[in-house]
């Protein structure tokens, strides 16, 4: 993972900006997913569990399986945080979890969507406080971290 890319003044944006999102990580991922569910629909049916699938995003969140995963997600975004002097140590988790979200139906390319929305959460929490500098410090870290899950496609055989 490339963390050379971000710069100490990036890394401080970073630090302080999810220092307020932390605090309270299902309701600002519930802001996430539903920014996400209204800019790509077609992403609810991939969430099922025990074989149900959810008649609208309302009842998707309000699950608590997906509860569960607004937690994974945040928490994932956290250890990126954490871990911004050394983002290579997420590199295989992140690829295998990259190849767990081919498994279950994701493409790649939706998590471009995925990355809009965050930028949308970040936005809708800080307000004025996520300026331009934040916002492409943001776009920077979520690029390394989905370029990482990336690999995991790629690592695939063909075929399968
Ligand atoms: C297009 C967006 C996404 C879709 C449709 C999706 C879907 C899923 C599904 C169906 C599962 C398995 C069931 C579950 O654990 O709830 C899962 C697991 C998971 N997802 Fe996602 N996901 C998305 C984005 C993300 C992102 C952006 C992250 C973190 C950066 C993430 C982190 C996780 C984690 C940590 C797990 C658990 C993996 C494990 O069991 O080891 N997901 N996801």
């Amino acid at each position: 993972m490339e963390s050379a890319a971000l710069s100490g003044a990036q890394r401080a944006l970073i630090r302080q900006s999810w220092r307020r999102v932390r605090r309270e990580p299902e309701q600002h991922g519930a802001v996430l997913f539903r920014r996400l569910f209204d800019l790509d629909p077609d992403l609810l049916p991939l969430f099922q569990y025990n074989c149900k699938q959810f008649a609208s995003p309302e009842e998707c969140l309000s699950a608590p399986e997906f509860l569960d995963h607004i937690r994974k997600v945040m928490l994932v975004i956290d250890a990126a945080v954490n871990h911004l002097e050394d983002l290579p140590c997420l590199e295989e988790y992140l690829r295998n979890l990259g190849k767990k979200h081919q498994a279950v139906g994701v493409k790649v390319e939706s998590f471009s969507t995925v990355g809009e929305s965050l930028l949308y959460m970040l936005e809708n929490c800080l307000g004025a406080a996520f300026c331009p500098d934040a916002r492409e410090a943001w776009t920077k870290l979520y690029e390394a971290v989905v370029q990482a899950m990336r690999r995991g496609w790629d690592a695939l055989p063909e075929g399968i």
